[in-house]
């Protein structure tokens, strides 16, 4: 059962209130990995709790307690639970997004202010921090309430949405509230299916379907030594150097072709049989995907099913920074005090955050000890989270299968996302119901990158994908 045509004409001539929202949105830069945006964060809490309240979603704010954040106690911004719908008769579907984005600064090379939404004057991208990740498809389910409050349509099931402001920062204290409300009696009971728009198709033209996500181990290596940063021309050569010890350690877990060094991670992981090879080969993908994606040739194989197998059932090992080094413009002689490197490795079954932490926590304390160095070295986990796949016949993908074919007039392409969604896993084993992602962006969104955009046809169309969705559950038997 399509969506009904006002729905989808509302949402045509809505498109440009839907990108003023979006605008809207992404001028809060509520960004979770930085202290001093928290209050950011809170206040994109309550602006889309107003949002929800506008369409009549009964809402709540609920706090999740504190945390600690590089040495800094900080509330946790809250999550925002709603509910719409109560008929017995139809099905209920929860609604799972996120509502903070990763960090961006203008100065790394953004062309334009990154929590200023611009509007490609030709190609029509809507070019911003959380345009696709995940302010844009969040923003998605607005236009759909909107539209049914407008047409005066009731929807065709009831929905339930649990929107959380730490997604990019590991979900810290979102795990207990999902246990608790999916228990018998919770804030969740009546739930037959979850769906989560928050990742990207695999290519720029094929829309996709997701039922796997990567877990996430993140750790930071933090060496010290002198009480304070050295001049290189007095005391280099003299004493043993934090920067020195830890690029050496960091050199030690991942080579240039990507395999990961840290012994015991890649002997978790099942080897690929012919069958499961096919299926990658089947994607709509190619090596010129990829390398337009990123914006250069730079693929590790010029086999395609390797290169997808690399992200979608493999684990990865990157590195992503040194905090305490020096970066900047000039040629500053000196010898950090204090550095600290850190990475992820991103898991696939069945290895799990405490598996992989053990291996990494051993292996690189070992490597230390034989570097002979009499500085110090602390290993941090710093969150975590496991890997998920779901079963992908289950009538929840049908209903998605349909309403892209519907919305897109082409049957989506089924694939493992590379990236993580850390509750994923926890909406599925605590309520023991169905999860599918259904992606609203391209495969070139570039989700944490500069010059994150959505392109204006996914936003409206996409829009119009999770509506039929609604429509497509509700006509299962
Ligand atoms: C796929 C999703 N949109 C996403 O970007 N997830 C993040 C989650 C995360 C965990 N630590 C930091 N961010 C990701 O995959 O990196
Ligand atoms: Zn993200
Ligand atoms: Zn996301």
């Amino acid at each position: 059962m399509p969506a009904p045509k006002q729905i989808l004409e509302f949402v045509d001539t809505n498109a440009d209130a839907f990108i003023k929202r979006l605008a809207e949105a992404v001028a809060i830069p509520s960004i979770s990995g930085e202290i001093e945006r928290r209050p950011d964060v809170v206040k994109m809490a309550h602006w889309l709790d107003a949002q929800l309240k506008k369409y009549g979603v009964e809402t709540k704010l609920v706090p999740l307690g504190k945390h600690v954040m590089d040495g800094t106690e900080l509330e946790l911004p809250p999550a925002v639970l709603g509910k719409i719908g109560k008929d017995p008769k139809k099905k209920t579907v929860l609604i799972y997004g996120h509502y903070d984005v990763q960090p961006a600064s203008k100065s790394d090379g953004w062309n334009t202010e990154p929590f200023e939404l611009h509007v490609h004057p030709t190609n029509g991208q809507l070019i911003g921090r959380g345009s696709t990740d995940d302010k844009g498809p969040v923003l998605g389910w607005l236009n759909i309430l909107q539209a049914h409050q407008e047409a005066q349509l009731e929807l065709p099931v009831n929905l339930q949405f649990c929107f959380e402001g730490m997604e990019e920062s590991g979900s810290e204290g979102l795990e207990d509230l999902i246990v608790k409300e999916a228990a018998p009696a919770g804030y969740f009971e009546g739930v037959d299916c979850v769906c989560i728009s928050d990742n990207y198709w695999l290519n720029m033209r094929t829309p996709g379907l997701t039922y796997g996500l990567r877990g996430l181990a993140y750790f930071k290596l933090t060496v010290k030594g002198p009480a304070r940063d050295l001049h290189s021309g007095s005391f280099g050569r003299m004493v043993h150097e934090p920067m020195t010890d830890l690029i050496a350690l960091m050199s030690k877990l991942v080579d240039s072709q990507g395999n990961i060094l840290v012994p015991g991670v890649q002997d978790l992981v099942s080897v690929c049989d012919d069958k499961e090879r096919a299926l990658y080969d089947s994607l709509d993908y190619s090596i010129q995907d990829v390398e337009d994606a990123v914006g250069a040739s730079i693929a590790l194989s010029s086999d395609k099913a390797t290169v997808l197998m690399g992200r979608m059932r493999e684990p990865s090992l990157s590195l992503h920074g040194i905090e305490g080094a020096f970066y900047g413009p000039g040629a500053k002689t000196v010898i950090p005090a204090k550095v600290s490197g850190k990475f992820s490795i991103r898991l696939v079954p069945p290895q799990t955050p405490d598996t992989v932490g053990d291996l990494v926590v051993k292996y690189v304390e070992e490597e230390f000890k034989k570097l002979g160095s009499k500085n110090t070295l602390e290993v941090e986990n710093l969150h975590g989270g496991k890997p998920w796949v779901a079963d992908h016949e289950h009538w929840n993908y049908e209903a998605a299968i349909r309403a892209t074919e519907a919305v897109y007039g082409k049957k989506p392409d089924l694939f493992r996302e590379g990236g993580s969604i850390p509750v994923t896993l926890v909406f599925a084993e605590s309520l023991g119901k169905n999860v599918v992602l259904l992606p609203m962006g391209r495969g070139d969104d570039g989700a944490h990158s500069t010059n994150e955009k959505l392109d204006r046809s996914n936003y409206i169309e996409g829009t119009k994908l999770l509506g039929t969705y609604l429509y497509e559950i509700a006509a299962q038997a």
